[in-house]
């Protein structure tokens, strides 16, 4: 590695709306540069999680250390794949931390969409060079020249600055990398200094304990150097360091401007957090900034189905947040179900996907309750948004045929369902963004949902005052759909305080799993009745009516539908 100086080294990230082709560039510089083999089947290769191949999404950042020789002379890139979808900003915006420059795609069809705008800016604030990377112009309905004009007017770029390509085809690609080379600075870094590397990313591996992902801003770090964390102040000895090219090679040596991993013999996911910054033992040095830590904007306590799950789960939740350190966990419990957690999160998506990783990469299957966020604003477009409470400030025209709105929104407005809503109103044309505007005073009450008299923990919601009754009378509906019935009546009710606004019933019933079963085989009526039991086990007692887990995550998903 010491044959790469500072000078030919670029560390750079490609940012985009979600779609517009990051991770299909990414493949299309890997194979041009030797990483990956050129075949048909290089597809996203930097997605490796589970669920970002059956999502077809990025949610977490990927890096891949490239080779690439250029008259003459031998470059190391480092490339870090980012998320578009708005719930990963946060990944987007820890990966620049260790690059000076971005590609910025931008699809020639779609032309700038919210995402787009968003992550400008994130690259525009940390000061990093920006290269415009039309896509897509393979397209039928492509117009490169528009989507130009709208990079100049928007974001100030000349507009012969734009580089237009076809990742799919690989079309003009060699000229992003010469621009990259041109175009991005070498890291402003001092290897004469002693070591200072930067955490940026963390993963847990059962076997190996943490692996850090490092920038290295300062000096060097060997095989066998003993480290300090900052954070924790403990001290380790290096046991492998290297790049990612995209697998991980050892290489002895990591220098000052170099993008790599490394294993120190952490094994406890308290230990290389995100942000940290790591130093020699002999040479204690001022820590990085780090990060800001992440602001969650959706809130929901997360229980184990089965409380004797309790500690699996917990050291799940660890070991996944080391890896998603946006997410934060406090502890809690809740009379109905048990010991558990209260998880803040970027967004739904982002709730979804964490809940998906447990399941998939820790085989862990948990209860949500209700999503809640801590009152905050948002921005975007039409009727929809009247209905929502939103208050107009700004607007903007990027061409003839797009406008960019601002409006406040209170936040549990758009947290749930207001994407797909914007989407469907819009045939798909309109793209939404948020950020954080500060707490504002409301109307809102506290709604409990009743089951029989009974209240029910997990339902229980904050709602604006004007909402509540629609509110809760979709609850009462989705319930009834969901609950089965049972040898009794049940009144579902909502209620604010002891005033009933909603009610809907649902008829007693028996269910009996043996009635098709005639005659005598006992082996086969005890096998239907033992998996009755097991069912029964994921149910939840209120009162004395049994509700299904299904119920809940029923209601949950299509409580913000009004
Ligand atoms: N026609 C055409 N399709 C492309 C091109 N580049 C990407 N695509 C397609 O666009 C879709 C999205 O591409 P991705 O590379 O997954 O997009 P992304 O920006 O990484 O998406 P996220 O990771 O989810 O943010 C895929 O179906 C690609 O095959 C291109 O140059 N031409």
């Amino acid at each position: 590695m010491s044959g790469f100086p500072v000078e030919n080294i670029r560390n750079f990230s490609i940012i985009a709306h979600v779609d517009h082709g990051k991770s299909t560039l990414a493949d299309r510089l890997l194979e041009l540069t030797g990483a990956i083999d050129k075949t048909k089947n290089n597809k996203q290769v930097l997605d490796k999680l589970q669920v970002e191949r059956e999502r077809g999404i990025t949610v977490k950042a990927q890096t891949a250390s490239l080779f690439y020789n250029c008259e003459g002379k031998q470059y190391l890139l480092n490339l870090i794949d980012t998320p578009g979808h708005v719930d990963f900003s946060y990944e987007v915006s820890r990966s620049l931390s260790a690059c000076q420059g971005v590609l910025l795609v931008v699809d020639a069809n779609e032309g700038i969409q919210a995402q787009t705008v968003a992550n400008f800016f994130l690259a525009f604030e940390a000061q990093l060079s920006v290269i415009p990377v039309i896509n897509k112009i393979d397209l039928k309905n492509a117009d490169p020249e528009r989507v130009e004009k709208q990079i100049e007017k928007v974001f100030d770029i000349p507009s012969d600055e734009c580089i237009k390509i076809s990742a799919k085809l690989g079309t003009n690609v060699e000229s992003v990398l010469q621009a990259v080379i041109e175009r991005i600075p070498p890291p402003k870094v001092h290897r004469k200094n002693p070591l200072r590397a930067l955490v940026f990313d963390s993963t847990f591996d059962q076997y190996r304990g943490v692996i850090a992902n490092v920038a290295l801003f300062d000096g060097v770090v060997s095989k066998g150097d003993k480290i300090v964390s900052a954070h924790t102040q403990k001290t380790y000895e290096v046991n492998e360091v290297g790049i990612l090219n995209p697998n991980e090679q050892s290489t002895q040596k990591l220098y000052a401007g170099q993008v790599g991993y490394l294993i120190a013999g952490m094994k406890d996911v308290t230990e290389a957090q995100i942000g940290d910054t790591l130093h020699l033992h002999k040479h204690p040095v001022e820590p990085l900034p780090g990060f800001k830590s992440a602001k969650p904007m959706v809130f929901a306590g997360m229980y184990p189905i089965d409380q004797s799950e309790y500690n699996n789960l917990k050291s799940a939740i660890e070991k996944l947040t080391l890896n998603d350190s946006s997410v934060t966990v406090h502890r809690d419990s809740s009379l109905a179900l048990g010991a558990g957690w209260r998880l803040g999160f970027l967004g739904l998506l982002h709730m979804e996907v964490f809940n998906q990783r447990l399941e998939q990469e820790y085989n862990a299957s948990v209860i949500l309750t209700t999503p809640t966020v801590p009152y905050k604003a948002v921005l975007s477009s039409a009727k929809l948004i009247k209905a929502r409470r939103a208050v107009q400030k700004n607007m903007m025209f990027i061409d003839e045929n797009r406008v960019m709105l601002k409006y406040l929104f209170p936040l549990n407005e758009i947290v749930i369902d207001f994407y797909d809503s914007l989407k469907s109103l819009s045939s798909g044309y309109a793209s939404f963004d948020y950020e954080d505007a500060g707490y504002q005073t409301a109307e809102l009450v506290k709604m409990d949902i009743l089951l029989n008299g009974n209240i029910v923990e997990e339902l229980v919601t904050v709602v604006h005052k004007d909402k509540a009754h629609l509110v809760g009378k979709t609850i009462c509906e989705r319930l009834k759909d969901s609950l089965p019935r049972q040898l009794f009546e049940i009144a579902i009710q909502a209620a604010i305080g002891s005033k009933i606004i909603a009610r809907e019933t649902v008829k007693a019933y028996r269910k009996n799993v043996l009635a098709k079963c005639y005659g005598g085989d006992i082996t086969r009526k005890m096998k239907l009745l033992k998996r009755q039991a097991e069912g029964k086990k994921r149910l939840r007692k209120i009162g004395n009516i049994e509700v299904p887990k299904e119920a809940f995550i029923k209601v949950l998903k299509t409580q913000s539908d009004k």
